[in-house]
């Protein structure tokens, strides 16, 4: 992989990001790229982005970057070719493309946005693809990335859609890997700071919105978030919405100015309220439902999703209505792919996603759900599942929220645990720089206390042992928000956590 200046100022006057160049060396080469200098190598082009210090550019030069591509001129860059541009997340997102060779051309790209069930469409669209291509598919999620069958090519993800220059980094360690496909969740942050600019996708899927991540280092506005996540439908070449969500009118002529509508596809739960006039490709109804497995059925309502043959019964190990909805948009997806009605109909029965609703039971004690729900809608979601499932005696609910972020959630639980739990055990969650006791205070600020008796239990293991302890055989303890992450994010670190299951199971097997 290698660069030189000449492409470089060429690429960045084609986006029209250049603002100036200071280089002597006509015949500068890069073998390198990398906007850290503790990656730094000899002829690395370095990137001087975010929350960026002078000095991590005089560590850069001296382990050999020899240029710089930044908004700003640094003294310290002195001796370095100066690349300044208009935009560096912009810069960083075209260049990273070239370097890596257009990764994303040798593979078929099916993205997915939406406030819920990225993760868990794209393991279930994942789990379709490796049957259809018979193991050339790659994951990029918020859990892991997957970028290869064998052992070390898979590794715990960062964040949801990495930086572009791990990206196409990683995309072409896919190609190489002999991957064809690759399946990736896409947030609305990664349009906010342009981890995928000029990136396009094969087939864009848009899940759902609801207000969320919204806050000081997030989305100013609503309207921001909305925007950020149109993005992906705007990029793809064939779109798929789900029509049940909210601002579907928004969503739909977002899409439309880029696609023409035979290349958008709609799908619902049959009966669903569909708030625009428009003819539905695809519906669903559910045929069988417990707290193990969802059965559905799939039909084709117009021509285009006659065209997908995607019609018939499907299984999902899997709980949740919600996972049903998640389920037929990678369906369409993979149809869209090449995927076969068998291959979905295979691959969907085994597909597990770690850390949403797994189950632990315990023999006198309720049955434990643990869930990554961390917002309203889906813990909303969830427990009015879990109600409509069991005979429940009483709803038992561990959560916090996180710091520095997603502020709004703190309403949204206290929200969603008035109307359908009737204790709340709040706790710890990623509090990064703030006092996990102050945000508990402002969940607990927002509880209707005639309904849901509350307790403060802020250490999260010991918040989780009193709720299972506390619970009688015919309750349900939900240990929400966390999933299977192994870490609580604390003053900046990420600190070990042995995970909501293993303290879950462990309680059990002592009790
Ligand atoms: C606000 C934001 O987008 N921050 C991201 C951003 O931070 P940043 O660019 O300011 O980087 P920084 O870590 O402060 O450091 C500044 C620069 O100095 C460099 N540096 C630093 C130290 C050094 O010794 N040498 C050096 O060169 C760093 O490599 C970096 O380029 O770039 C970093 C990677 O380069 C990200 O880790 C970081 O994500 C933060 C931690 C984050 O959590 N972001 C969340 C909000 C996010 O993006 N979430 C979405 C999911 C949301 C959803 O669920 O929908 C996601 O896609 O994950
Ligand atoms: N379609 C859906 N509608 C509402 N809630 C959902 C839906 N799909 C999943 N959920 C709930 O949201 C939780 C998170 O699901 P998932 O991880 O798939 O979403 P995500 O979009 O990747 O979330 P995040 O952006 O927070 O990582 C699940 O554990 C479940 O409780």
């Amino acid at each position: 992989m290698s660069l030189d200046i000449t492409q470089v100022v060429t690429l960045l006057r084609e986006h029209d990001l250049l603002t100036a160049v200071t280089t002597s060396e006509h015949d500068q080469k890069f073998s390198h790229v990398t906007y850290n200098s503790k990656t730094v190598q000899p002829d690395t082009l370095f990137f001087c982005k975010g929350n960026f210090k002078a000095a991590y550019l005089a560590d850069a030069k001296r382990a050999g970057a020899t240029a710089y591509v930044s908004e700003t001129r640094y003294n310290e860059g002195e001796g370095m070719t100066a690349i300044l541009v208009s935009d560096i997340q912009k810069a960083m997102s075209i260049l990273g493309a070239a370097f890596y060779d257009y990764p994303q051309n040798d593979l078929f790209v099916i993205a997915f946005t939406g406030t819920k069930g990225k993760t868990t469409s794209s393991y279930f669209t994942y789990g379709i693809e490796r049957q259809h291509t018979h193991d050339r598919v790659a994951l990029f999620s918020t859990i892991d990335r997957i970028v290869g069958n064998a052992p070390e090519d898979r590794f715990k993800s960062h964040l949801t859609t990495p930086e572009s220059l791990d990206l196409f980094h990683d995309m072409r360690h896919a190609v190489d890997n002999g991957m064809t496909h690759l399946v990736m969740e896409v947030s609305s942050q990664a349009y906010k700071k342009n981890r995928v600019y000029g990136l396009r996708y094969n087939v864009g899927i848009f899940l759902n919105i609801t207000p969320d991540h919204i806050g000081e280092n997030e989305h100013p506005t609503f309207a921001d978030y909305l925007h950020c996540k149109e993005q992906l439908l705007v990029n793809s070449d064939k779109c798929i919405i789900n029509a049940e969500t909210d601002h579907l009118a928004d969503i739909y002529y977002a899409a439309k100015t880029t696609t023409q509508p035979e290349n958008i596809y709609l799908y619902a739960r049959e009966g669903a309220k569909v708030q625009l006039p428009l003819d539905l490709d695809v519906t669903f109804k559910n045929t069988n439902e417990t707290l193990h497995q969802s059965d559905f059925k799939v039909s084709a309502q117009s021509d285009k999703g006659k065209a997908l043959s995607i019609d018939g019964s499907y299984e999902l190990h899997i709980a949740g209505d919600f996972n049903e909805s998640n389920a037929v948009s990678s369906i369409m997806a993979s149809a869209i792919a090449g995927a076969s009605y068998e291959d979905a109909k295979t691959a969907l029965i085994g597909v597990h996603v770690p850390g949403r609703m797994e189950m632990v039971t315990s023999k006198n004690h309720g049955t434990i759900y643990i869930d990554y729900a961390h917002n309203y809608a889906s813990l909303k979601a969830l427990l009015t599942f879990l109600e409509a499932q069991t005979d429940a005696g009483r709803v038992i609910v561990v959560v916090g929220s996180t710091g520095n972020k997603g502020v709004s959630r703190r309403a949204g639980f206290g929200k969603a645990l008035s109307e359908k739990a009737n204790i709340a055990i709040l706790t710890t969650d990623d509090p990064a720089f703030e006092d996990p006791k102050k945000i508990a205070q402002e969940i607990d600020a927002h509880i209707d206390h005639d309904r849901v008796q509350v307790k403060f239990v802020m250490d999260r293991a010991t918040a989780i042992k009193t709720a299972i302890e506390m619970s009688t055989k015919d309750d349900i303890v939900v240990l929400a928000g966390k999933g299977e992450d192994a870490y609580q994010k604390i003053n900046g670190v990420d600190t070990p956590y042995p995970t909501d299951v293993t303290i879950a199971k462990q309680v059990v097997e002592e009790l």
